[in-house]
C-alpha cells in the first residue's frame, strides 16, 4: 500500500494554500506521512516549469514566448511524503528549483495563463489517482485546482515570523531583505488575473505565528479526523 500505512479510512483530499514561509511544506508532509497519504508540493512543479525556461533561454519578462512553449516539458512528481522527487524530462531538479534566480522568476512564470491550466491538469490527474488521498498545497489549491477537497486550510504567519523562518533556513540570509522578498512574491502572487493566492470561502484559516510547527501538524491532523468522522 502506498506511503506503508494499513488503512480502511476512505480517501480524502486536504488542500492547504498560503503565502510563503507560512508552513505548508512542512505542516503538509508531515500531515501526509501521519496519515498514510500522498502528498503534493505544487510550488515545486511551477519552480520546475521555471527552471526549464531559464535553462532553455526563454525570455521571463514576455508572457508569450512562456505560453508559447508550456507544454514543452514533461514534468513529473514523486508523492511519497517520506520522499517526494521532482523531474523535468527525466532529470531530477529538486536541488536546481531552490536558487535565486529561480525563486525570482518563478512569480513571472506561473502568472502565466498557459502555465497555469498546464500545471493544474497535471495536479488534478495526481490528486484524482492517490488511492488514500493526498494532501496537496499551494496557492490556489482550495479555489481553483481542487474545489471540492474534503477539506481546506489557509496557513498564515506574520511577515516577520516568516522572514525570521526563512532567514534560519538560508543559513542567517539578512532578515530584512528577506522579509521584502517574501512580500514582493506574495504581492505578485495575490495579484495575478489568473487563480491568484487567496483563501477559499470555505477554507478554515490557522494562523501560525505563535504556533510551532508541531503544533500546526497536530492541529491539522485533527482537522482532518474530524472530517473523516463527521465531526
Ligand atoms: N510553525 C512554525 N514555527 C517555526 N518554524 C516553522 C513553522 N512552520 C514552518 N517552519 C519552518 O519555516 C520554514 C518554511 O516552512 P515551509 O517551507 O514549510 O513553508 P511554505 O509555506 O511551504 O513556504 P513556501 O511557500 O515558500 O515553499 C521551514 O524551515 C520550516 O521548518
Ligand atoms: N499552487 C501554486 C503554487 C505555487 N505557485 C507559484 C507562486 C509561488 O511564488 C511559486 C513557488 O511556490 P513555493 O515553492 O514558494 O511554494 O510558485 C502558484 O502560483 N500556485
Amino acid at each position: 500500500m502506498e506511503n506503508g500505512a494499513a488503512r480502511t479510512a476512505p480517501a480524502v483530499i486536504v488542500a492547504i494554500d498560503g503565502p510563503s514561509g507560512t508552513g505548508k511544506s512542512s505542516t503538509s508532509k508531515a500531515v501526509a506521512a501521519q496519515l498514510g497519504l500522498s502528498y503534493l508540493d505544487t510550488g515545486a512543479q511551477y519552480r520546475a516549469i521555471t527552471w526549464w525556461m531559464v535553462n532553455n533561454g526563454i525570455d521571463i519578462a514576455d508572457p508569450s514566448a512562456i505560453a508559447a512553449v508550456a507544454g514543452k516539458p514533461e514534468i513529473v512528481s514523486g508523492t511519497d511524503p517520506a520522499a517526494p522527487t521532482i523531474t523535468v524530462d527525466g532529470t531530477d531538479v529538486s536541488g536546481p528549483i531552490r536558487t535565486q534566480e529561480v525563486t525570482s522568476k518563478v512569480s513571472a512564470v506561473s502568472a502565466v495563463p498557459e502555465v497555469r491550466t498546464r500545471i493544474t491538469e497535471l495536479q488534478r490527474s495526481l490528486a484524482a489517482s492517490a488511492q488514500n488521498g493526498i494532501v496537496v498545497e499551494g496557492r490556489d489549491i482550495g479555489t481553483t485546482v481542487l474545489p471540492d477537497a474534503d477539506l481546506k486550510i489557509f496557513l498564515t504567519a506574520s511577515p516577520e515570523a516568516r522572514a525570521a523562518r526563512r532567514s534560519g533556513e538560508l543559513k542567517g540570509a539578512d532578515l530584512h531583505s528577506t522579509r521584502e522578498a517574501l512580500i514582493k512574491r506574495d504581492v505578485a502572487d495575490s495579484n495575478r488575473k489568473t487563480s491568484p493566492l487567496a483563501k477559499a470561502d470555505d477554507a478554515v484559516e490557522v494562523d501560525t505565528t505563535d504556533l510551532t510547527l508541531k503544533q500546526v501538524i497536530e492541529c491539522v491532523v485533527t482537522l482532518v479526523e474530524e472530517k473523516r468522522t463527521g465531526q
